[in-house]
């Protein structure tokens, strides 16, 4: 099973790129996973920076019109980790299945990536910033795939 996560910018913390690393390293037991950065606009206005990279991410996309687009996004539907992991393994053949996660910019999505109608989903109401959320995204997707195959991990 293959699953990228298509995200802004780079993780330049360590304490970051060692969390990621981690739960990078527990997923490969289960998918293959890819980190593909995006370079972020953030000199201009709030607003330009949004649309430019908002515009970018809609033609990265566009590759992977064959994959399961998932875009994460604080102000839109919860779900719950099981729900989650349902996503995952709702995928028909796990072995053939595709799934794009989106980590979407600093500015948010504009109006026009919102009216695409990519599928969308909130891990809550709280923004996270997106080198921590990179960190929880994989986690969840670990967390996934215990539940899937039914194997014990820590509460
Ligand atoms: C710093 S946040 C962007 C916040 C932006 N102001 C907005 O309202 O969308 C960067 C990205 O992290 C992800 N993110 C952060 N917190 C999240 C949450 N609670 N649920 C889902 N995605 C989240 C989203 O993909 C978001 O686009």
């Amino acid at each position: 099973m293959n699953i990228k996560i298509i995200c802004f910018g780079k993780l330049d913390k360590k304490f970051f790129l060692e969390s990621f690393n981690e739960y990078a390293s527990r997923i490969s037991k289960y998918a293959n996973l890819q980190i593909i950065e995006l370079k972020e606009e953030y000199q201009k206005e709030d607003s330009v920076n949004k649309n430019i990279n908002s515009d970018l991410l809609i033609e990265k996309l566009k590759s992977y019109a064959d994959h399961e687009i998932i875009c994460m996004d604080v102000s839109s539907k919860n779900i719950s980790t099981e729900e989650f992991s349902k996503i995952i393994e709702n995928n028909k053949n796990l072995k053939q299945a595709k799934i794009v996660f989106v980590i979407g910019p600093s500015d948010g999505y504009s109006d026009k990536f919102f009216k695409l109608n990519y599928q969308k989903v909130s891990f809550g109401k709280i923004t996270l910033p997106h080198q921590l959320f990179r960190v929880i995204l994989c986690e969840q997707i670990y967390r996934s795939f215990k539940i899937i195959n039914n194997e014990k991990y820590h509460k």
